[in-house]
């Protein structure tokens, strides 16, 4: 068995592998998404049901906060809240992602009551935030790592919501906008502090594990929007 504490480029190639072979770009829903073949309807249940995750990630980084040992770590990582939740005169990530469902034709206020959330949604992002408040601060930082895949998604989703959506106010797009500067430094960040506080491969081991239930929560959305919003093809 090779046991041996796996160098810094070792370990961040097992990471990407991760995504290279689970991340939810590879998801049919997804695939079908950026390939301009979801109906509206499929377009606008993807965003309402997205809309849990994006209200649950402030919350699950204010818990990864209160366990980050060490003063100058949470300097950094509060400026995840503060992307999401706002402050006077920025609104922040949740308020533009309700935007983005205004811009695709569903109320602020469908939006806020959640009632498009799919069961199964709420539970997968529920077992993301219940994950982060169990695990030791350094799993909880690791499962944040998709965001190493999210930049190049969401630079090619910007391009194909233009494109192939063009009923999609313009407008709401500027969530994805604020996230090409925002994801890389956070990524940059966790990726930084997994780097460096592995002490053994057993914890090693434990953060590529940690990445992995990530993506099984991303891919278990578009699992459950499949099944409630099947293909205009699969229904005949
Ligand atoms: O649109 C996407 O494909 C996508 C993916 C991810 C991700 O990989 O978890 C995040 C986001 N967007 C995102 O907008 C976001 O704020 C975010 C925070 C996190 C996290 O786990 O802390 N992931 C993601």
């Amino acid at each position: 068995m090779n046991k041996h504490l796996l160098s810094n480029e070792e370990l961040t190639m097992r990471l990407r592998q991760v995504g290279e072979q689970r991340y939810h770009d590879k998801h049919p829903y997804h695939v079908r998404m950026h390939e301009g073949k979801l109906s509206p309807e499929q377009l606008r249940a993807w965003v309402a049901n997205r809309f849990y995750y994006q209200k649950n990630i402030p919350v699950k980084d204010a818990i990864i906060l209160s366990k980050l040992p060490s003063r100058e770590e949470r300097r950094h990582w509060i400026q995840r809240i503060v992307d999401h939740d706002g402050t006077d005169g920025s609104e922040g990530g949740i308020e533009a992602w309700i935007r983005l469902g205004e811009a695709v034709g569903i109320p602020r206020e469908e939006m806020l009551d959640e009632r498009h959330v799919l069961p199964a949604v709420r539970f997968a992002v529920d077992a993301y935030v219940n994950f982060c408040r169990m695990q030791p601060w350094l799993i909880a930082v690791a499962s944040s790592l998709t965001e190493l895949f999210a930049p190049v998604l969401i630079t090619q989703r910007i391009a194909v919501f233009e494109q192939l959506y063009p009923w999609i106010r313009p407008e709401g797009l500027e969530y994805f906008q604020a996230r090409l500067h925002q994801a890389p430094r956070d990524a940059d960040h966790g990726l930084e502090l997994v780097l460096r506080e592995c002490k053994d491969r057993g914890e090693q081991e434990q953060v590529i594990s940690a990445l992995h239930f990530k993506c099984d929560v991303l891919w278990a959305i578009l699992d459950a929007l499949s099944l409630a919003y099947p293909d205009a093809e699969a229904q005949r």
